[in-house]
């Protein structure tokens, strides 16, 4: 596979203005799209550090073809099936968390009309002006000067779902936004909900009982990342948040219909296509220790277009740092022996930080790219 090297793109694409790329640093990344737009330049400043990703749509990078993939498309599993028919329900979750490690779930019982002007309002939040927006405490313009940070052509805005939601919304809103706090606070709750029932029927896959997982959300941190990733004049060079795994057990993800999700299999990329009202699962680092590597926590990344901006919603389920991800005796055996070291999670958390910040201050750009990925992160981890 052909990567894009960055130095044979920046001779290729002719810049208009030989001095933009001189310019001075875009204070956000929403900034900057609006900056290369108005002056028609495609190239994307140097300052900026290209992909060293294979990001090509050949037929041998992403898979679209529904008819010609057979089992090869992220599951859609319809989530009222739970009244219906818990058992293929178990069953559908658990293969996909097996063979995926993620998949997109209807009916899951947040309306669609929440979900959708919830995505609206949030549209409203990144549109406004950047000095606005800086006010705001969890707002990130740039992502691209934090090299630990998967997001990279985005913005961004983290709310903590379980601390006082009033104050985090008067944060962003300072004159206040009623509705954006009543829909989020309903979604949060679904989400919850959601998540609770998942982790049931994962244990209940796993042979395991039926609240070892879930028995500790209530002592778990739902942290919700919106990202905002501003539309891009040279989508070839750049991705919106580059390749990794969630560090955590489980993450929620909504996405607005403009498309650019794609997950990893086998080493070929797949895009998640949107679908109205869906709501996609992956599996983080955390649940794959935590089940003994049974469930694969999902290689994924966000690619970015020329025409709009996307929106994408993460929320993240990170328990407590004393949790223990030592998996179970149950899902180890003769032909599945124990494949990692006692770690609780604040252990893992906090060691991979450190590896990264080694990392930054020794290695370039292609190195650190490793580190994102719990894939070879938990090497470090094997027994
Ligand atoms: O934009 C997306 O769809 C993915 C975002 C993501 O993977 C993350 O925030 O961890
Ligand atoms: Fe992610």
């Amino acid at each position: 596979m052909a990567l894009v090297a960055s130095p044979v793109l920046r001779q290729e694409i002719p810049s208009k203005s030989g001095s933009q790329n001189e310019a001075k640093r875009a204070s956000t990344i929403g900034d900057l799209s609006e900056t290369l737009k108005r002056s028609g330049e495609q190239r994307i400043p140097d300052y900026l550090e290209l992909c060293d990703e294979d990001l090509s749509t050949s037929a041998s990078g992403v898979h679209e073809d529904r008819e010609s993939l057979g089992d090869y498309q992220v599951p859609v599993i319809d989530f009222s099936m739970l009244q219906t028919d818990r058992r293929t329900l178990v069953q559908l979750l658990g293969d996909a968390a097996r063979s995926w490690g993620c998949c997109q779930i209807l009916n899951h019982g947040i309306s669609v009309e929440c979900l959708q002007q919830l995505i609206a309002e949030s549209y409203k939040y990144f549109e406004r002006p950047v000095e606005r927006k800086q006010q705001t405490k969890s707002f990130v313009g740039d992502h691209t000067t934090f090299k630990l940070s998967s997001l990279y052509w985005a913005e961004s805005l983290m709310i903590w779902a379980r601390q006082d939601l009033d104050a985090q919304v008067l944060s962003a809103w300072p004159e206040g936004n009623d509705s954006f706090r009543d829909l989020a606070a309903q979604y949060f709750k679904g989400t919850e909900e959601l998540t609770k029932q998942l982790f049931k029927l994962y244990a209940e896959d796993l042979g395991l009982e039926s609240d070892f997982y879930s028995k500790h959300i209530d002592s778990s941190q739902l942290i919700v990342r919106w990202n905002y990733y501003p539309a891009c004049p040279n989508p070839s060079t750049i991705l919106g948040a580059k390749s990794h795994t969630d560090l955590n057990m489980i993450t929620m993800l909504l996405q607005d219909q403009v498309g650019g999700l794609q997950v990893e299999r086998e080493g070929r990329w797949f895009n998640v296509k949107p679908i109205e009202g869906s709501l996609i699962v992956n599996i983080g680092d955390g649940f794959h220790v935590w089940t003994n590597g049974i469930y694969k926590t999902v290689v994924h990344r966000a690619l970015v277009n020329t025409s709009k901006p996307r929106l994408a919603l993460a929320g993240l389920w990170a328990p407590p740092d004393t949790l223990d991800y030592t998996a179970p005796d149950a899902l180890v055996g003769a032909n599945h022996p124990r494949l990692y070291k006692s770690m609780k999670a604040g252990e893992y958390h906090q060691n991979t930080l450190e590896i990264r910040n080694m990392a930054d201050m020794s290695n370039g750009q292609r190195e650190h790219s490793k580190l994102l990925l719990g894939t070879d992160l938990l090497r470090h981890w094997r027994i």
